[in-house]
């Protein structure tokens, strides 16, 4: 068998395993919730976070979320040719050096959360020094330029969603319970709007932001990029064609993570626009994935926005962040791991004694 049909015969068993969150699960969380010694809706989010969880663990109350791991899709982009970043292209590798060395914000958050954080290589355009601090998913170094031809082939894109399906995999065999979304790709913003627009119809000026923080000029380039991608190579209903046209090969990975993380009912955190515009294609190609994904944090770039009101996910924190890496992500986990142990821990009305409104015991 070929490379690339045993890429597209684990995607399309994957897609197939992907199922709707529990039913059952969530009607019980549901009427648990109801018991909490506290007014209904109270808990505001954190109720809703606490139904998805066990429907996503297909158990009520929630096993609790001990072993977070952050997996941090890298790669390059031909698209930085057209000047869309103010940061040189060799700032990836050294980013992931860095995220290797532990001294990265991610690292950081992490570290004040329990999460492990895993560099995967899907295309950073330098050798890295092998270790098993990384996973080589090298599908080449950097993407083609997508401003004048599809960023990948067909293969790679379906080798890059296998890739994140296989992560995801071995993360969970590993014993982590908890997926966090993290990127890293210099020049990654562009194709993210591409995405987002692509799979919204958003325009591409609604979409593209400023990144790494680029100046006006540089901004109009970037929409301008965007615009002309789009309108050179109209979107089909081929989800995975948009991806090679657009995207990115750290786009692909994590979009694989997630599918593959639905299909294992592990819960996904997601991280800011990179990983909001991989989540489109997930749900493009299953629907049902996006019940396993909580938004952990809303970027400042516009076209997350757009994103996750196609996703239909509420970011869980807004902090004006546009670091990507995972940042977001991890700064959510301690609020998803508090809705489950609340919908765990807390005394019912008949438990502790206390009456309802109604003054019923
Ligand atoms: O996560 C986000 O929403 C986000 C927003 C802006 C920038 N980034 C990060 O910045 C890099 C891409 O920015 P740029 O300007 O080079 O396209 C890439 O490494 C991303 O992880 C990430
Ligand atoms: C320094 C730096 C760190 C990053 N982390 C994620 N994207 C990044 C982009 C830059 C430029």
């Amino acid at each position: 068998m070929s490379a690339s049909s045993a890429d597209s015969g684990l995607l399309r068993r994957t897609v197939a395993a992907v199922v709707p969150p529990d039913p059952a699960a969530i009607s019980d969380a549901r009427l648990r919730q109801a018991q909490l010694t506290k007014p209904p809706g109270a808990l505001g989010v954190l109720e809703d976070a606490s139904l998805a969880l066990c429907g996503i663990q297909g158990t009520c109350p929630p096993r609790p979320l001990v072993r977070p791991v952050v997996a941090v899709f890298a790669g390059d982009h031909g698209v930085h040719a057209q000047g869309v970043s103010p940061w040189p292209q060799e700032v990836t590798a050294a980013m992931v050096a860095n995220f290797r060395a532990g001294g990265a914000a991610v690292n950081v958050l992490a570290r004040q959360v329990g999460a492990d954080v895993l560099v995967v290589d899907m295309g950073v355009a330098a050798d890295l020094d092998p270790g098993t601090d990384l996973l080589d998913r090298k599908i080449g170094r950097g993407t083609a330029d997508l401003a004048t031809g599809p960023a990948m082939t067909r293969a790679e894109a379906e080798r890059g969603l296998a890739a994140g399906i296989e992560v995801a995999h071995l993360l969970v065999d590993r014993g982590h319970d908890v997926l966090l979304t993290g990127d890293m790709g210099i020049g990654n913003t562009t194709p993210s709007a591409a995405l987002v627009a692509a799979f919204t119809g958003a325009d591409a000026a609604a979409v593209t932001g400023r990144g790494t923080g680029v100046d006006d000029a540089t901004h109009e380039r970037k929409v301008d990029v965007v615009r002309r991608a789009l309108r050179a190579r109209p979107v089909g209903d081929d989800p995975v064609e948009t991806l090679a046209s657009l995207g990115g090969f750290e786009h692909a990975g994590l979009a694989g993570l997630v599918l593959g993380g639905a299909a294992r009912g592990v819960p996904v955190i997601l991280d800011g626009v990179i990983a909001g515009a991989a989540a489109l294609v997930a749900q493009a190609l299953a629907p049902d994935a996006v019940g396993y994904c909580f938004a952990g944090h809303r970027s400042v770039e516009p076209g997350h926005t757009v994103a996750l009101e196609r996703l239909g996910l509420r970011p869980l924190v807004d902090l004006d962040l546009r670091l990507g890496e995972g940042t977001g992500a991890v700064l959510a986990l301690p609020i998803v791991q508090a809705a489950g142990a609340t919908l765990r821990e807390m005394a019912t009305f008949d438990s502790a004694g206390v009456a309802r409104k109604d003054g019923r015991r």
